[in-house]
């Protein structure tokens, strides 16, 4: 795929994301974390080019959301999605929804959401959950003991840039080699042509090393283990939180991961990427830190012994023995020697099994420790230098062939695990997308809308675009209002064509187009909607205009005049919800602007609800019979108004005026009241 056929996609984003391992799958699979990983890409960037992706596979050119109200209202939509997010992957993921008017786009975004609503947020899952977050790429390790040795350039360029762990060395012939094994613990060569060769010290010829990361460098998969470990834990988590509830809605498919064979390899992994857990490995390591202490207390516990034996003997000295001690400085150790000989015999046995004990010495090394005490006697005791260097070489060497088997051994391991541990986490995170949207479906009682093809019902035949069916609502309760859920009045309201909406001051006017609004935006995002039942129109366009504050000057009024000057000029196939825009200009030009508006857009497919308080005056002023709903008020109680929120088709609300002069009339019986009363 063409990277750039993306909406969206410049050249220089699509150069970071063919730095991906697979570009066109990673982008396609909207799986945000993983186009994030390009360099230089953010989570943020991430979701608009996986919207784009989406865009493209569906030929969306669309662009809903046409006027700012209407985007404020998306941003509201996906506000109240992401608030029931756990992680942040989730929160991004969300922005890959956006309302479309591409039927197969809403089709498919309709089966992950309908889905998603069956499923169970259980608390323990959610809790899970927050540890999860998609897999990071540690820094570049550096291994200083092993290098990769080719006499080809190409090969070389290959090299850096596959393994950049290891330094590469050109290498010419074989003693090329021999010099580099002598300053590397490992050599690897590259070139096959090296087959056969014989030199000393750990050299491979292995063509295919560059092919093979988990053998070359095992260290690159223990540290994406050691670095990613809380991840992985908390995504194992999600998924045995999510197979335990009772509710098999929220079983995920079987971990793609072995988490038993997961737990393990991590258990033998230490957040440095070196092994834990090898009794072994750390008596070799404890044996080689020690060493030197063990040395030195084996030489006092020698040195005791014979102390205390010194101190506990009778030393009878020859008188030619003495006289030769006077005068010819005979050294007190061969004095020592014959008279202490097993004493001092005992007193090193003493040594090297201390040395042997608290080193933990296998069989195979006691030989070098015996070494190091089997010197001359002497008091105080002293050991053999050069054979502790020995031991001390021998312990390390030891060691460090231990632990390079263990991680090949563990690498071999985590190798085969890489790839499932991909899918857990992302399983784990796309299942907190779904959760957030349970919730909110929850939360607000929401159902999976119709999104019907424009014209496709009440027209014989389904010819070219019919007239609109526009929407239709039950029961819908808007989360946007700023009272509690239960205490919003359910709206019932359906539109099919362009009509004026009516009705008394503070009785909902705003509030309905705010709620159709967002069902509609939320329907077209594929999204469950907040009603008991809802089909809508897949329009093509929603251009929502906010009630403006204030009259306007001369020149706001103009650009807005000129907006809906375009407006009326548009395609077919929108919904247009405007909020009194009477409030641009004086009572008598706007009702004449609206009139006009209203003709205008009576001759196209459009959807159009225009919230007035001059429903009358527009209705004179129109050359046609303008429909006109109302939100009625039911009376007034104790100075309150009594609302019926839905609106009623074709009635003209009375306005809070005319039902307080009305309430006057009825308290005084006749009189200066009803004859106002009769002016309305
Ligand atoms: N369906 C509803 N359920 C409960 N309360 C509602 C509902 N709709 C509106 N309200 C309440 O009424 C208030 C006023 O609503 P809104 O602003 O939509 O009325 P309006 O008819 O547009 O008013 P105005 O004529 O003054 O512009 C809201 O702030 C909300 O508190």
């Amino acid at each position: 795929m063409e990277l750039e056929a993306i909406p969206g996609v410049g050249e220089k984003t699509a150069r970071a994301l063919r730095e991906l391992e697979d570009p066109a799958a990673t982008v396609e699979s909207g799986d945000v974390a993983a186009i994030a990983r390009a360099p230089g890409m953010n989570e943020a960037r991430a979701a608009r080019v996986a919207r784009g992706a989406i865009r493209r596979r569906h030929d969306d050119a669309s662009r809903v959301l046409a006027t700012d109200r209407a985007r404020e209202v998306y941003r509201d939509a996906l506000g109240l999605l992401k608030e029931r997010t756990v992680t942040d992957y989730a929160e991004k993921r969300l922005e890959t929804f956006y309302p479309s008017a591409s039927a197969s786009r809403i089709g498919e975004a309709q089966a992950f959401a309908a889905e998603a609503i069956d499923r169970e947020p259980d608390p323990v899952v959610l809790e899970a959950l927050s540890g999860v977050e998609p897999l990071s790429d540690p820094p570049t390790v550096r291994v200083r003991d092993r290098c990769l040795a080719t006499a080809d350039a190409e090969v070389y360029a290959r090299a850096e840039a596959r393994v950049p762990e290891l330094s590469v060395e050109t290498v010419e012939d074989t003693r090329d080699v021999a010099e580099l094994a002598r300053s590397y613990a490992t050599v690897i060569v590259l070139d096959e042509t090296f087959a056969g060769m014989d030199v000393e010290g750990d050299v491979h010829v292995r063509p295919d090393a560059l092919e093979t990361p988990a053998e070359t460098v095992p260290e690159r998969l223990l540290a994406f283990f050691a670095e990613n470990r809380e991840r992985l834990e908390a995504a194992a988590a999600v998924h045995e939180a999510a197979a335990s509830t009772t509710d098999t809605t929220n079983d995920l498919d079987d971990p793609a991961a072995d988490l038993d064979a997961l737990r393990d390899a991590l258990s033998r992994l230490d957040d440095d990427g070196t092994i834990v857990g090898d009794a072994e490995l750390e008596r070799l390591t404890a044996a080689v830190d020690d060493l030197d202490a063990s040395v030195s207390t084996a030489e006092s516990v020698a040195d005791d012994h014979l102390r205390e034996a010194i101190r506990e003997r009778d030393v009878t000295i020859e008188g030619t023995d003495f006289l030769s001690l006077v005068e010819q400085g005979a050294r007190v150790d061969s004095l020592l020697d014959r008279e202490l000989a097993d004493e001092y015999d005992t007193a090193m046995e003493r040594a090297r099994d201390h040395l042997v004990d608290a080193l933990e010495l296998a069989p195979e090394e006691v030989d070098l420790a015996e070494r190091v005490f089997d010197d001359d006697p002497s008091f105080p005791v002293e050991h053999d230098e050069s054979a502790v260097s020995r031991l001390r070489t021998e312990l390390a060497a030891g060691r460090d062939r231990r632990a390079a088997r263990l991680k090949a051994d563990l690498a071999a391991d985590l190798g085969n695990l890489r790839d499932p541990v991909e899918e857990l986490v992302r399983d784990a995170l796309e299942l907190d997308v779904e959760l957030a949207i349970a919730r909110f479906a929850r939360d607000f009682d929401c159902v999976m809308p119709e999104v019907r093809d424009p014209g496709a019902v009440g027209e014989e035949g389904g010819s070219a675009r019919a007239t609109p069916d526009g929407f239709r609502l039950e029961g819908g309760r808007s989360p946007l209002l700023d009272v509690e859920l239960e205490a919003v009045d359910p709206v019932d309201y359906a539109v099919d064509g362009v009509r004026l909406l009516s009705g008394v001051n503070s009785g909902g006017k705003t509030s309905t187009l705010d709620l159709v609004a967002l069902v509609v935006v939320l329907a077209q995002m594929g999204m469950p909607v907040p009603a008991e039942s809802a089909e809508i129109d897949r329009f093509e366009e929603v251009h929502y205009y906010a009630k403006s504050q204030g009259t306007l000057d001369a020149g706001a009024f103009e650009a807005t005049l000129r907006d809906f000057g375009d407006l009326v000029e548009g395609a077919d196939g929108r919904l247009v919800l405007v909020d009194e825009l009477e409030s641009i200009t004086e009572p008598g030009a706007s009702a004449k602007i609206i009139a006009g508006i209203l003709e205008a857009l009576d001759d196209q497919e459009t959807t159009a609800v225009f919230v007035s308080h001059l429903a009358r005056e527009i209705r004179e002023a129109a050359d046609y019979d303008v429909a006109v709903d109302g939100i009625e008020a039911v009376g007034l109680v104790d100075g309150e108004l009594r609302v019926n929120r839905s609106p009623r088709e074709g009635h003209l609300a009375r306005s809070t005026p005319e039902l307080i002069v009305e309430k006057l009339a009825e308290d005084r019986g006749g009189g200066f009241y009803t004859d106002l009363l009769e002016k309305f």
